[in-house]
């Protein structure tokens, strides 16, 4: 029962409505400004990797151009003699690298038959190498300088690129290659790129395309590992057909990271710059952690505020009702609701008074109409019986007495048959009038029957009768006067049977006894009145005649005897 109360309630359903407002509210917010932000920040990130790309691109393009036009002035000083005497050779690419030992840690010369003249610093085997079949050689030739695709160097056995410039005589004719031999790891030259740092995770890596091959990266283990088969980085598969830029996509993990590509000038290698997007917006993933604890805070805030908000707003509506169901169960009287605003509820809670003041009147109305005839506004038999009871109490204890006069009138019924039905009312109402007149405040005139009247007098003297007897005087006397219907005069009369009593009678036996009386009044020949024995009722009995009626007055009981 509680329970449906509970879900039934307005205040119930208010406080959902508002939670689900906040709620769906909140979520809407979070949703746009995360997502606002993580666009936004994605494309900063985007274009921050491509700019980091590029600028690592540019830096082994430098480093690479460095060493290739050092080789290139090295080649056009060299003498071309040099390409047959070993001893010299030597010794002047000692000079050579001595001064400038970063740009190349090997030196090498080749003849144009592929045979190594010389190389400094010596390495073991170096000179039984033969270049003549290798292409990048053969290129040298042509008159090119060729930079070599990267390899685990046959003689340091470390990973090194080799850039290969033709040596040529004073003809201009190519006698010979000199070349260098970079060793990747070497300081200064990919440095940048193998100790750059982007965040706990992201990385950098120079590519090959032509070999499919990581040429090396910020992470060691991946240095000269061959890239991950098409279709597993749709990113990286678009930048080894040559896109150039930045964008989002899986990597061959599965990882979703932000990428950018760059070319390496003077070769056709690229640079990427990678980075999970996790970690790349760490921006997005507080402002969610906020959003989420700061919405979760409000709304357990606002709902509070609501909670109680209703709650304030609806206590007197449940007050009052509260009151009005226990008016309902007649608990309590009805009586106006306490009106605390004039808001809505005060409105209510007015008009609920309103409603109860007319049920009032109308209730008030119903008594009145159950306790009093319709036609003369007297009251009827009923609350007789409640001002009976009232006055035999009240004789008792204040030890005087009452009179019951029943009043009968002679002559009505051929008034109302030949006059009609309304004309009867119309005296019937005058009849009521004029005793009305003829009663004291505290007695009590009721309509008992068509033309039967009970006036109930109280507050009387001793002996009661004397009392009871003036006042049938009083009303046989303002009844016989004539009555003018139309343009003719009546007359009617009234008998009349009293009944007395001190306190110790019943109402009913009274009533009784007065009613017999006066039918003894009838019977003795009308417009009289008849004081009931003592047996019947409570006192003793006698007839009387009104005083110029010329009626004999006899006892009840006696009065044919
Ligand atoms: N107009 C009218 N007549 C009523 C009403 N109630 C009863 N009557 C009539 O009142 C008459 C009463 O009859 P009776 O008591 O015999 O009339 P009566 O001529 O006084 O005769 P007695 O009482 O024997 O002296 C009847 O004709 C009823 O129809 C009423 O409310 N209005």
């Amino acid at each position: 029962m509680k329970i449906k109360r509970f879900t039934n309630s307005l205040l119930t359903r208010l406080v959902l409505v508002g939670i689900a407002i906040i709620v769906s509210t909140a979520i809407a917010r979070y949703y746009f400004l995360v997502n606002f932000l993580e666009t936004d920040q994605n494309i900063v990130a985007a274009e921050r990797q491509g700019t980091i790309a590029g600028y690592l691109a540019q830096d082994i393009g430098y480093h690479i151009e460095e060493r290739r036009s050092f080789l290139e002035r090295l080649a056009a000083q060299m003498p071309p003699a040099l390409l047959h005497d070993q001893a010299a050779a030597r010794e002047w690419l000692r000079e050579r690298y001595e001064l400038q030992p970063l740009l190349a840690q090997h030196l090498f010369v080749a003849d144009n038959t592929g045979s190594i003249v010389v190389d400094y610093p010596a390495m073991k085997n170096r000179s039984t190498l033969s270049l003549a079949s290798d292409p990048d050689y053969k290129h040298a030739l042509t008159g090119t300088a060729v930079i070599g695709e990267p390899l685990l160097s046959p003689a340091s056995e470390t990973p090194a690129l080799t850039i290969l410039v033709p040596v040529k005589d004073a003809g201009g004719k190519v006698t010979g290659v000199l070349g260098g031999i970079n060793e990747l790891n070497a300081p200064g030259f990919l440095t940048q790129l193998q100790r750059g740092r982007l965040g706990p995770s992201g990385g950098y890596q120079l590519i090959s395309p032509a070999r499919r091959l990581v040429i090396t990266a910020n992470d060691p283990l991946l240095v000269l590992t061959p890239l991950p088969a098409m279709g597993a980085d749709p990113m990286l598969d678009r930048a080894l057909t040559g896109f150039r830029g930045n964008g989002v996509g899986p990597n061959a993990s599965g990882v979703d990271e932000i990428k950018g590509f760059a070319s390496v000038p003077g070769t056709d290698w690229f640079v990427t710059a990678s980075l999970p997007l996790a970690s790349a917006l760490p921006a997005v993933s507080r402002m969610r952690h906020m959003v989420t604890r700061g919405g979760l805070i409000q709304g357990a805030v606002i709902f509070l505020i609501i909670a109680l908000a209703y709650l304030w707003f609806f206590r007197p509506l449940r007050r009052a009702a509260d009151l009005a169901d226990k008016m309902t169960r007649g608990e309590i009287p009805l009586s106006p609701l306490p009106v605390v605003r004039r808001d809505e509820v005060g409105y209510l809670t007015m008009a609920f008074n309103g409603l109860l003041a007319r049920l009032k009147l109308h209730q008030s109305e119903l008594q009145h109409q159950a306790h009093h005839d319709v036609l003369t506004g007297l009251p009827n038999r009923m609350m007789l019986a409640e001002r009976m009871q009232q006055a035999l109490a009240r004789a008792l204890f204040e030890q005087n007495g009452i009179a019951l006069l029943f009043l009968d009138l002679d002559g009505f019924k051929p008034i109302n048959d030949s006059l009609g039905h309304k004309a009867g009312d119309l005296v019937l109402q005058e009849v009521a009038r004029r005793l009305r007149q003829v009663a004291r405040h505290s007695d009590t005139l009721a309509r008992v029957g068509g033309d039967e009247f009970v006036l109930l007098a109280t507050d009387l003297g001793a002996p009661l009768e004397n009392g009871a007897r003036a006042l049938a005087e009083k009303c046989i006397a303002t009844v016989s006067e004539p009555l003018v219907l139309g343009q003719k005069e009546y007359q009617l009369g009234v008998s009349i049977g009293i009944a007395v009593c001190d306190g110790r009678c019943d109402a009913d036996s009274l009533l009784q006894a007065a009613d017999q009386a006066m039918y003894s009044a009838k019977a003795s020949g009308r417009g009289c009145y008849v004081i009931a024995p003592a047996g019947m009722g409570c006192s003793h009995a006698i007839v009387n005649a009104p005083a110029g009626t010329g009626k004999t007055n006899r006892p009840a009981g006696s009065a044919h005897s």
